[in-house]
């Protein structure tokens, strides 16, 4: 049964497409009159109420399934008017037939004019899948008209403007309020830029037979929520490992603290802290639970690491000799490791393979990791936390909404928990520490990558629950407990 976790690419919709249409009583048309009919009812279970409604029709097939809803929207008996782009009529054969059998029905179509009509409810079926630049002239302006007005918008498969592979939103594109996609699960709309536009989603598999999955594992899966087992009643402490956090040079001590914060309320038996010595007493102020150790050249960071089971490598650490010393000694040791914000830039600097660390990038940082940009890493989010894995051979966590999680051999995983509240200083602090805490006790770096993203993303909802704006780390971190024990047997 496909359901809106898995996720496939374009290639793999298309060759489904095609699989469905090879069974005996499916073909192509088949498969468009089911799209505009399961939009159609989509649209009445969403706006049962709407009386007028504008369909945008582009000049491929995605354009054909509006005009097919169109069709039944009008034999419905609703007020309905198809605005098609004056320079594009349909062009696909199918777009022209489903066209036809509208106009045939007496059905009102017009190009557009620079003005949308009033509607209820305005349908995008502008571009699907085979969008393949940003729109221009009169497709923007489309796009951009019923952006401005104030009807809601059912997006057709795919908002117009997004690539539906990537996530990334090329120029200008719909916000829709609802996006019902067809066939499969578009990786595209899982993460990234494109996560503003599609509203809420659903997926109509418009009846494809099962058998025509067969074989094909989706591109990216949506990250479940982990399961832990309940402790055991005579655990104890030295059963669930020791995390080292190990970072905090002079003027970056909050860093280190929230890292440390969070392996314990990730559920680490132990913490221990190597950083500058000024920092140690404010973390036993805030935190007694954790052992704070003025870590000032290398070679004292030995008996620490000797006694870690992972460590937590590189908030606040800074890019100096100091820093330097320690991320060499902690690398050496191999530990399971978070690699995290500073930790990352020496990496960048020296790198190497790493394949039982788990690296956690955002943007900024995965662009020096891979030698690229930022706005490159944006516009193809899967690729780059792919490559990274590829490069450095760990998992890797490429971070910000819809936060991807790659490894080698493995397929990727993208989150659907988090919020933009966790759009604060701290935040990927409180993600290193978490995932430290999974790695100690005992979970292998993609899992641990894995659940404690999502732990990370699902406490973040929790905290958003008093608001977004003015979330902190601290706030986060105060809910990881009820989210592992909602995950917990
Ligand atoms: N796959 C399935 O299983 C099923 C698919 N179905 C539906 O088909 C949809 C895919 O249809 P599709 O392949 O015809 O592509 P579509 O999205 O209509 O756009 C292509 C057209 O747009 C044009 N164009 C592109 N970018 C542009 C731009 N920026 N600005 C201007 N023009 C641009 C491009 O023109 P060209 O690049 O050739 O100039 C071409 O004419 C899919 O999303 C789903 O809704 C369902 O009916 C049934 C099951
Ligand atoms: N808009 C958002 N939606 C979901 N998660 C977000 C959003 N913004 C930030 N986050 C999450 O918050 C954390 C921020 O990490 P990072 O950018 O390293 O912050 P900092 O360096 O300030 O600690 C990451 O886990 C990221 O995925
Ligand atoms: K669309």
């Amino acid at each position: 049964m496909q359901s809106l976790s898995a996720l496939y690419d374009n290639a793999a919709l298309r060759e489904l497409e095609k699989r469905a249409c090879a069974e005996p009583d499916i073909d192509d048309t088949t498969l468009m009159r089911r799209a505009g009919q399961a939009a159609w009812r989509c649209l009445l279970e969403h706006w049962p109420n709407a009386r007028r409604i504008v369909v945008l029709a582009g000049p491929g097939n995605n354009g054909g399934d509006g005009w097919v809803l169109a069709r039944h929207a009008r034999d419905s008996g609703l007020d309905v008017c198809v605005v098609h782009p004056s320079s594009m009529p349909p062009r696909t054969p199918l777009a022209m037939r489903m066209a036809g059998e509208y106009a045939d029905a007496g059905g009102r179509a017009e190009a557009f004019s620079g003005v949308l009509p009033v509607a209820e409810v305005i349908v995008d079926a502008l571009f699907g899948i085979g969008l393949d630049r940003a729109p221009e002239g009169e497709t923007a302006s489309m796009i951009a008209a019923a952006n401005a007005a104030s009807s809601p918008i059912l997006a057709l498969d795919v908002p117009s403007g997004i690539d539906s592979e990537r996530g990334a939103v090329p120029g200008v594109a719909i916000f829709a309020a609802h996006t019902i996609q067809f066939i499969a699960a578009h990786i595209g709309l899982a993460t990234g830029a494109a996560l503003d536009h599609v509203g809420s989603r659903s997926l109509s598999t418009l009846d494809a037979p099962a058998a025509c999955f067969d074989g094909f594992a989706p591109k990216a899966e949506v990250a479940a929520s982990p399961r832990f087992p309940r402790r055991a009643r005579d655990s104890h402490k030295g059963r669930h490992g020791h995390v080292l956090a190990i970072g905090g040079e002079h003027g970056y001590g909050g860093a280190i603290l929230i890292a440390a914060e969070s392996a314990l309320r990730g559920g680490a038996g132990l913490v221990s802290v190597a950083t500058r010595a000024e920092h140690v007493a404010a973390l036993l102020t805030r935190r007694p639970e954790a052992m704070g150790h003025a870590v000032e050249v290398a070679v004292d960071l030995q008996p620490l690491l000797e006694h870690a089971d992972a460590l937590a490598l590189g908030p606040g650490l800074g890019r100096g000799e100091w820093s330097h010393g320690l991320f060499e000694a902690a690398l050496a040791s191999g530990k399971p490791c978070v690699v995290d914000a500073d930790a990352l830039n020496l990496l960048a600097a020296a790198p190497r393979p790493l394949p039982g660390a788990v690296l956690t990038p955002h943007p900024g940082e995965a662009a020096r990791l891979l030698g690229s940009d930022t706005a490159s890493v944006q516009r193809d989010r899967y690729a780059a936390a792919e490559a990274i894995a590829a490069r450095y051979g760990g998992a890797v966590v490429l971070k910000g909404a819809g936060s991807v999680i790659a490894a080698p051999g493995r397929t990727s995983r993208v989150l659907a928990v988090g919020n933009p509240g966790m759009a604060s200083g701290g935040m990927g602090d409180a993600l290193s520490g978490v995932i430290a805490s999974l790695l100690a006790q005992g979970a292998a770096p993609f899992e641990a990558a894995s659940a404690g993203a999502w732990l990370h993303g699902r406490a973040g909802d929790l905290a958003a629950r008093d608001g977004e704006a003015g979330l902190l780390a601290g706030d986060l971190i105060g809910h990881l407990r009820a989210a592992i024990a909602e995950c917990t047997a």
